[in-house]
């Protein structure tokens, strides 16, 4: 199957008919049409000469099960603010976000709740977001003792699960405070902190740009393996299409505020269609055999980083 270029309603029919899971799973995460703009301040004056920017324009794509989906695009084509969308941080101007098939701006109480545990974020900083009086272990404690209700006891125990899952060894690591560790051993917390909450999908917002290259592999092969092994479903939102060989099942290419092109990784990035993605995959040289030892390393292969 070719990748396509087409109208938003279009490729959200198309994406949906291509994608063999949506017959057996309905999506996580769906965005229906979902718009949103800003109030920018003019040059003219404070307040006198504001404009609004429309930063996403009718985005249609859904999210299912065990699914992992790359969205890539250059700084400001409305990448975060789709991915602050679907995690109910910013409300769409326009169009709906829905998970599980409800409307997320209609939940209340106990639904409210389990979105926001089942769809968790990590951020490019995750690990500056951290509190520096807390200890690590009290940091993954946290969403423990509060999403999930554990007793001091059972959250001691899974705060030890976590740091040991993410490369961690907890008895190295439970006691310290974020600024003794480096980037990379932040950034496992932060992703010990957001499987904490049991999610059903991460929403991963560029999660190894500030990272050392050396790192960043050894990041995402954590997350590799994670996604594997909980049966997770990422939107992964880079600039680095490297990083879309190495994990994405599926990509989308946003310029603009609009979806331009989606298909599976090996269409878009193999066989681009859109002129926009063409330039996209130009500009950035894509290595290649980093899908297979990304996806296929082992736990052995997890490293502190
Ligand atoms: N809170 C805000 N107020 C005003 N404008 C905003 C706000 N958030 C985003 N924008 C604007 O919306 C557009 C899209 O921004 P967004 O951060 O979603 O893009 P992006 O593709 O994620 O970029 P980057 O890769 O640089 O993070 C930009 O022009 C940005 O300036």
């Amino acid at each position: 199957m070719t990748g396509h270029t087409m109208t938003p309603d279009a490729l959200a029919a198309s994406t949906a008919a291509e994608d063999r899971t949506s017959t057996i799973a309905a999506p996580l995460l769906e965005a229906r049409a979902v718009g949103r703009s800003f109030a920018q301040r003019g040059t003219g004056g404070l307040w006198r000469a504001r404009q609004t920017q429309l930063a996403v324009d009718g985005v249609s794509m859904q999210i299912h099960p065990g699914e992992v989906v790359a969205l890539v695009g250059e700084s400001g084509s409305g990448k975060t603010t789709l991915g602050r969308m679907l995690l109910g941080l910013t409300a769409p101007s326009s169009g709906q976000v829905l998970f599980r098939g409800e409307d997320v701006a209609g939940l209340r109480g106990e639904a409210w709740q389990r979105f926001r545990r089942e769809v968790q974020v990590v951020f490019q900083d995750t690990g500056g977001s951290l509190n520096p009086r807390h200890t690590i272990g009290q940091s993954v404690a946290l969403p423990l003792r509060h999403n999930r209700g554990l007793d001091a006891a059972a959250s001691a125990r899974e705060v030890d699960a976590l740091l040991e899952q993410v490369g961690l060894p907890p008895a190295h690591f439970r006691h310290r405070l974020p600024h003794e560790l480096s980037g990379g051993q932040r950034q496992r917390v932060g992703i010990a902190r957001a499987l904490a909450s049991q999610p059903a999908v991460i929403v991963a917002d560029e999660p190894v740009s500030a990272l050392d290259v050396s790192i960043r592999a050894q990041i995402l092969r954590l997350m590799a393996e994670l996604q594997r092994e909980r049966g997770l479903a990422y939107l992964f939102i880079t600039h680095d299409l490297g990083v879309v060989r190495a994990l994405a099942d599926r990509v989308l290419v946003m310029t603009g505020g609009r979806v331009v092109e989606s298909g599976s990784a090996d269409e878009v990035l193999e066989r681009p269609q859109h002129a926009y993605t063409q330039r996209l995959l130009a500009a950035t040289p894509v290595p290649d055999p980093g899908r297979q030892s990304v996806r296929e390393a082992s736990t052995t292969q997890r490293l502190n980083a």
